[in-house]
């Protein structure tokens, strides 16, 4: 019996603060008729709405563009698609899946926003660091962010393919502290519950383990060339944890999806490492090559160590090259380091505003970015 029935503690959809959801094609789509499930959509929005109500920030990362495109090209009678054909269904599809899903969010009066990623896009940096900024932008206005993959962009060798690991990209890049993936099963099993029927269900994962990626389908998982399944979702589930984002894997065909989990629905909760915030900052500490430096009067030292951004007026110099998003090193007038930064300017405009108060950025630059570093990017060394 999970806590939620137990009436003990609550469950980790009541306590997360930004939850991004994966919806899969076979639940948007109806297998008989090709169109969007709008019954089902429905059922989910009045759920998400009733999440926002009590303040939680909602993401959707969301399937079906091919299957919804395929019905409208009039390519519905082969078993599959050739790869320019996938293309053209996700560009004609994409525009009814967004459809579908602010017509579901309109009686909530929830406005809604397309993001479309490529696998590009939550590598490079500074495209990353754009992306972020739009979903933080989006949700500050009460937006539901729709996030799916740019399908007609990418090539076989570089797309995604599944929408399992674009959502945890998604998750890590929103600051998630809960990572949904709305399956068609109630979570992972010891083995494959549709071939071994003695497979015991998993009600909490707290690390993936080698036994537990040899559950989901091993080999997928730990190649990230799974399709699908149950590898896909682990390898999901890894990528949130290391950004301190848990998981939860359950059955979305369930009426109202969101409402079960509360309810006590079976699924599987795979812990988070750490805090996002802390995921984040152990990230720009230790997995970044540092680009270049930027050295700092004793003011500027003392407020960051107290967790304030880092103002152009208290950098004295700078040694790049960087662009616009690098990792740089902090250094006091000692020449020690005591931070590490995303960094808002490239090394030469970085350069031209060293020393100045913001208010004269702008003047100098004919833009400005605020802050040297923003204190959310900052790691500040023990
Ligand atoms: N150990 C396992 N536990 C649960 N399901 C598994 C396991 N191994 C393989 N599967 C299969 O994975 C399927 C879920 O993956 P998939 O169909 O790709 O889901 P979705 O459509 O939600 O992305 C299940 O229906 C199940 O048959
Ligand atoms: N991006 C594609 C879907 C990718 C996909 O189907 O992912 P998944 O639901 O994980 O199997 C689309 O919108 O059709």
């Amino acid at each position: 019996m999970s806590p939620a029935q137990q009436g003990a503690e609550p469950g980790p959809l009541a306590t997360a603060r930004r939850i991004v959801f994966k919806v899969g094609s076979a639940l948007l789509v109806d297998a008989e008729t090709g169109a969007a499930n709008h019954a089902w959509l429905k059922a989910f929005c009045d759920d998400a709405a009733a999440l926002r109500a009590r303040g939680q920030q909602v993401v959707v990362v969301s399937s079906g563009a091919v299957a919804l495109g395929r019905r409208r090209l009039g390519l519905t009678g082969r078993k599959s698609l050739t790869l320019p054909e996938k293309q053209a269904a996700a560009a004609a599809g994409q525009s009814l899946l967004m459809r579908a899903w602010e017509e579901a969010f309109e009686p909530h009066a929830i406005g809604v926003a397309q993001i479309l990623m490529t696998r590009d896009d939550t590598e490079t940096r500074r495209r990353w660091l754009n992306a972020r900024a739009t979903v933080e932008t989006l949700l500050g206005l009460g937006v539901v962010p729709v996030v799916n993959e740019n399908d007609t962009v990418v090539t076989e060798e570089i797309r995604y393919g599944d929408n399992d690991r674009l959502a945890a990209r998604v998750a890590q890049l929103a600051g998630a502290d809960l990572l949904v993936l709305l399956s068609d099963i109630d979570g992972l099993y010891t083995a494959d519950p549709r071939r071994d029927p003695a497979a015991a269900h998993l009600p909490v994962i707290s690390e993936i383990t080698a036994q537990i990626e040899a559950m989901a389908g091993g080999a997928n998982a730990a190649s990230g060339v799974g399709t699908g399944g149950m590898a896909t979702k682990i390898a999901a589930a890894r990528i949130a944890r290391a950004a301190g984002c848990a998981t939860l894997i359950t059955l979305g065909s369930r009426p109202h999806p969101l409402k079960a989990i509360e309810e006590g629905g079976k699924a599987t909760l795979i812990d988070a490492g750490a805090s996002p915030a802390a995921a984040y900052k152990a990230w720009i500490a230790g997995s970044l090559a540092p680009q270049g430096w930027v050295s700092v009067d004793a003011g500027a030292a003392a407020a960051l160590a107290k967790g304030k951004s880092l103002l152009a007026a208290g950098v004295r110099a700078v040694e790049g090259p960087f662009d616009k998003g690098d990792a740089v090193r902090v250094r006091d007038d000692t020449g020690r380091e005591v931070a590490r930064g995303l960094i808002r300017y490239d090394s030469a405009d970085a350069h031209r505003i060293a020393g100045l108060r913001s208010d004269a950025i702008e003047a100098e630059l004919g833009f400005t970015e605020g802050p040297m570093i923003h204190a959310d990017d900052l790691a500040v060394a023990d």
